[in-house]
This record gives C-alpha cells, structure tokens and sequence, in this order.
C-alpha cells in the first residue's frame, strides 16, 4: 500500500472546505502504486482521488502535470482532471505535502493482460500523443538517459546485494546505451510509465489513463518502448511476440512510425527496461522504514533488459 503520509479527520475536513465537494464520509489509503500517497475519499457528492505527492514528484512540475490532465481530457482522452477549488486552484497543501483532489475514473486495471488490451492500448497510446502536440508546456524527462548514471551511482554499492554481478552487468548495460541512444526522433508530450495499472478498462474498453506523474517531453517511441516492458512478457518471463504485435498495429492504426523510430525500439526498449531497474533497485534500497508501500521487484526487468539486448532488429517486437 502506498501510503508514506498520513492524513487526519480534522486535515482532510479542512482541506474539503476549500472545495464544492461536499462533506467526507470516508477515507481509505489506496493498497496499490509505490509513487505517492493515495486515498479514495468518498463524500456527500460522491468518490475522489486525493493524492499527496512525494519524493519523486517535483513541486515546480506539479503545474506540467495538472495543466496537461486538463489539456487531454479536453481533447477526449480518458484522463481524470484535478478539481478545482473555489478559489479556482487545484493544488495545494495537505499534511506538510503538495496534493490535489482528482476526479474518480470508473473501471478495473488488467490482471490478466490480453492482446486485445495490447491492441487497445496502442492506440490510446497514439491519441494521447497527438492529443499532446498543442499542449504548450514542457518538461524535460528526469528519468532519461543523462539521469540513469547517476540514479545508478546512488545504489551501485547495494546492487551486487541484490543480485551477485548486478553492478557490472548495469554497468555495462549502460556504457552501451550511453553509445547508442538515439538522439534525434519525433518528441513530444509522452506519459513514461504506462503500466497495466494505470489503465483502466470496462469491458472491452479504456475507460481511463492514470497516473502523469512521469509525464514529460521524449521520444514518441521511448512511450512504445515502456509500453513492451511492461505490457508483452508473461508472469515467467517470456516475451510475448503477439502481445507485442498488437500493442504495435494498434499505435499504427492511429500514428504510423516511421523507418528511424522503428531502427530504434531495441535500444529503447533497452533504456526503458533499465531506467524502471534502476527505480526499483533505488526503491528496494532506500524504501522509508513504516511506510505502506511494498517495493517492486528490480530482478524482473533485468530479465527484460537481457532479453533486450538480445534483439538487433525491431521485427523481434513484431515491426515489419
Ligand atoms: N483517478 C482515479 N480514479 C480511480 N482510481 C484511481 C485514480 N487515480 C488513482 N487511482 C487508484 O489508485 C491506485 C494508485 O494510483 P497511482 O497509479 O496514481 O499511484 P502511484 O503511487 O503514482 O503508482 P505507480 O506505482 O503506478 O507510479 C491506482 O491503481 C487506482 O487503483
Ligand atoms: N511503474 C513503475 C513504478 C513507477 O515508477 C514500476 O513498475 O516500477
């Protein structure tokens, strides 16, 4: 459960005042994410997210992020809107943290994930990254390729701890994608951590896309990249070829890529695989003694890192 601050009875009716919301009947620390405090707060007027934002969250991005959940929602992506309070603004402070109501979406995540999920996120996928061409704010990704040097020299000294060879085998693993990432592709808007768990379905379909606190100006692809980490390899292990066929037909049938972001998804594949081994590995380290979060497993992505770097061609992720 990720709950690293607490919030009291009498903090979160002061904090309901501010808004046209309605009087809490209950609050509940949310038993899933490992980013920030979440609690489902249902009130006279119905549920709300709210969600008090910790040690990954800049506060000076908080406005990147809020601004572009209202942005894309205006432009019909399934995306919920921070709310606002009556003096207009939608974030402000909660238990000594940044935090802002957010509109409840209805659905349930993946648990078992299908290639029709695959299909159907590829192309939310493409929408969200066109609905993001007007938004007019930017923000560079503090997760990307400069940012892995040094997230690795925080817990270099654990990783052999973790897993015998680790720091070498990182090591090399990043000497070869500080060579070979690419440098020039179509950039823009991208969500950076679109996990199973931060897509919502109803029946067959996205109901919602959670979650922007990554969020930020990268490579389209680098999105695509993500996406086959964390949606195409089974419980065991195995990469899953027509999971991977369909997440990429689906983005295609929507924005097309071209010859250069195709070249380019093993080695990015290969940097989204390590960028979430490297935040997994810092988390399992570094986790704050009592807090309600159970870290996640970094082993598993050196699994898909090695698969990665086994690939040379992008038809292995079913690319033609
Ligand atoms: N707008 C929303 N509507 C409904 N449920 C939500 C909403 N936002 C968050 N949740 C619930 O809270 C959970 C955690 O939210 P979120 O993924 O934003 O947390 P996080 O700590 O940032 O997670 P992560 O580890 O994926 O970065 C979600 O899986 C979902 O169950
Ligand atoms: N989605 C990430 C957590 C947020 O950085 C992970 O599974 O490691």
């Amino acid at each position: 459960m990720a709950v690293y601050t607490e919030v009291t009875d009498g903090d979160l009716d002061r904090f309901l005042e501010q808004y046209d919301v309605g009087r809490a009947l209950s609050c509940k620390g949310i038993a899933e994410g490992v980013e920030n405090s979440n609690f489902l707060v249902t009130t006279d007027t119905g549920p709300l997210i709210l969600t008090l934002y910790e040690k990954r969250v800049a506060r000076g991005d908080l406005p990147f992020f809020l601004g572009l959940m209202d942005h894309l929602a205006s432009r019909d992506i399934p995306c919920p809107t921070p709310i606002r309070g009556r003096d207009g603004e939608s974030l402000r402070e909660l238990a000594g943290r940044p935090a802002a109501l957010i509109a409840f979406l209805p659905g349930m995540w993946p648990r078992r994930i299908t290639a029709h999920h695959c299909d159907r996120l590829g192309t939310a996928l493409a929408h969200l990254h066109d609905a993001g061409r007007d938004f007019a704010m930017t923000r560079r990704n503090t997760l990307g390729l400069a940012d892995w040097r040094p997230l690795f020299a925080q817990c270099a000294d654990h990783a052999d701890r973790v897993h015998p060879g680790l720091a070498e085998e990182l090591d090399t693993a990043l000497r070869d994608l500080e060579a070979r990432f690419p440098d020039t592709l179509p950039t823009g808007v991208i969500h950076a951590d679109l996990f199973p768990d931060n897509v919502f379905f109803l029946r067959d379909e996205i109901s919602g896309l959670i979650d922007f606190y990554f969020a930020c100006t990268d490579f389209l692809t680098y999105d695509l990249a993500v996406c086959v980490n964390a949606w195409c390899f089974e419980s065991r292990g195995e990469f899953n070829l027509t999971k991977a066929r369909r997440l990429m037909s689906g983005y295609r049938a929507a924005r097309d890529l071209s010859p250069a972001e195709m070249a380019a998804l093993p080695v990015l594949a290969q940097g989204a695989a390590i960028r979430f081994l490297l935040t997994r590995l810092y988390d399992w380290v570094n986790t704050p003694e009592g807090a309600l979060v159970r870290p996640k497993d970094p082993l598993e992505y050196l699994h898909k890192l090695r698969f990665h770097r086994s690939v040379e061609d992008p038809r292995a992720y079913g690319l033609e």
